[in-house]
């Protein structure tokens, strides 16, 4: 399969290149092979691909929203029928085992472009009666769009930021991470052949500097960005000085709370899919595991006997169930963290060191009698690494959970319905789970509270978020006036 781009960037319906940019080499996760090359936007690339996203805005805000959505669910369906294509080429992208991305990547942002076309025939105004006169709304598109994606779901994050804003009308400049620059430039590929006009959605590569030009542009009317909080602070600062739109979908230190009364298998793999899915490289995952202290010493020896069943390897073989880091950068600083957890005086139960094999592996790490001022119960350490903490009373769990700037996700375990309801309503978090952890499907809101983020994608709320409503007072009498 031809894993080299045609070329870097998808501009005004077309593959273009320059050259002369920032080269940023593909390295696939697994091995630590150069596999392709693109090169980061020059101005001139920007200055193509803001001034075809503008002029092509206009017209696509005139396509009636029936005829967007079926543009859409048109690019769904081609994202399905190529579902194995796509997510070996994820694969290639993150180091993500393909049992991963056949099941979630690709489909996820198929999800997104199908619910997205669904609602965008449905987007109206409303009447607002008021005796003789009325108010009418007009929902309308913001402008152009700019998507800023990070590097562990580069299809998903492409689609989830697409959909939304091509449904209401906007045109999106993407600018994926430069640590996986691939999927996107199929994303955008797909849409024009389904028949998205040329320039409604662009891709351009690039680092940081690329991002924040795009941020800093006079003609972007919003912009959204899934990255870090450091990162999110910069970008929701330069939006904010030219008063622009903005969705953030930052980091987390989620905490998930398990009772002595949860059913302690579906505890372990809600734990499970909430640390080493993707590698532990999931913003949402709940790394701060509470284990309330009478079923601590059975969870952990559960969890000890089910991470036996993992399968280390080559993530294009289909038994495979947990691959490498996305980088040698990103494996060097989850290892740090396995370091500190260790000279912080943390119970290693499992893992803590890097695989001798070829790629970025690390091994799946548990650590147990983990307490909070430990460095890795605080900071967000973005890889296989668990933190189990022990509690003993509901209030004193919440209390914790919530003594964090993160407020992306959490979740609870019991088999007490009534209190499962109550401590999710009292944690300060977006996303919350309830006897499950790390589901998204794209009918339900997503994003987070406090540091985590701003905006929420997916679901209804994302229209808010890719639109903006015009209210048009009509008197049907005449004008009184003081004067
Ligand atoms: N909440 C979510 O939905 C979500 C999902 C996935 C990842 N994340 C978070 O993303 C982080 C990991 O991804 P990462 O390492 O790629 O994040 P990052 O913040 O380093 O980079 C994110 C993106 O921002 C760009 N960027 C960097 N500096 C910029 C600037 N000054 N202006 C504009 N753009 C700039 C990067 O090139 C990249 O495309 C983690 O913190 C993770 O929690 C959040």
């Amino acid at each position: 399969m031809q894993l080299q781009p045609v070329a870097s960037h998808f501009v005004d319906g077309e593959y273009v290149e320059d050259e002369t940019g920032t080269p940023i080499d593909i390295i696939y996760p697994a091995t630590g092979k150069i596999i392709g090359r693109v090169y980061g936007a020059t101005p001139a690339i920007l200055e193509r691909a803001l001034a075809s996203a503008e002029s092509a805005q206009r017209q696509w805000a005139k396509v009636p929203g029936r005829e967007r959505g079926r543009i859409l669910a048109r690019a769904a369906r081609m994202i399905m029928e190529r579902n194995h294509e796509l997510s070996v080429l994820e694969t290639h992208d993150t180091g993500k085992p393909y049992q991963e991305t056949i099941a979630v990547d690709a489909t996820s942002g198929a999800d997104a472009l199908e619910y997205f076309g669904g609602l965008a025939g449905s987007l109206t105004g409303e009447h607002i009666s008021l005796g003789d006169d009325w108010v009418y709304t007009i929902r309308e598109p913001l402008g152009v769009c700019v998507g800023i994606g990070a590097w562990n779901y580069p299809t998903q994050i492409a689609c989830w930021k697409g959909a939304p804003a091509l449904a209401c009308g906007n045109a999106m400049i993407f600018k994926p991470s430069e640590t996986t620059p691939m999927c996107a430039l199929k994303v955008a590929e797909i849409l024009v052949v389904a028949g998205l006009p040329k320039g409604v959605y662009n891709v351009v590569q690039g680092l940081g500097d690329v991002g924040a030009a795009l941020v800093s542009d006079p003609r972007v009317a919003k912009v959204s960005l899934t990255g870090s909080v450091p990162t999110g602070r910069k970008v929701y600062a330069s939006a904010a000085s030219q008063m622009k739109h903005v969705t953030m979908e930052l980091g987390g230190k989620s905490p998930l709370i398990i009772f002595d009364d949860a059913d302690l298998d579906n505890a372990v793999g809600g734990a499970i899919n909430g640390n080493f899915y993707s590698s532990g490289q999931v913003c949402s995952n709940g790394t701060r595991v509470f284990v309330q202290k009478g079923l601590k010493e059975a969870f952990i020896k559960r969890l000890s006997e089910r991470l036996g069943n993992v399968v280390i390897g080559d993530p294009l073989d289909e038994a495979t169930s947990f691959g490498p880091m996305v980088s040698e950068a990103q494996m060097n600083i989850v290892l740090g963290y396995m370091e500190k957890g260790v000279s912080e005086g943390a119970r290693l139960v499992c893992g803590g060191k890097r695989i001798d094999r070829d790629g970025f592996y690390l091994e799946p790490t548990v650590f147990a009698d983990v307490t909070d001022d430990m460095t890795i119960a605080r900071e967000e350490i973005f890889g296989p690494v668990m933190s189990v903490l022990d509690f003993e009373t509901e209030e004193e769990a919440v209390l914790r959970a919530n003594a964090t700037e993160y407020g992306l996700s959490a979740g609870v375990f019991t088999s007490d319905l009534s209190r499962g309801h109550r401590v999710i309503s009292a944690l300060q978090a977006g996303s919350c789970f309830i006897n499950s952890y790390n589901d998204a499907p794209v009918e339900a809101p997503f994003g987070g509270v406090k540091a985590s983020g701003v905006g929420r994608e997916n679901s209804k709320e994302a229209i808010a978020h890719y639109s903006q409503v015009k209210s048009v007072y009509v008197r049907m009498g005449d004008v009184e006036a003081p004067f």
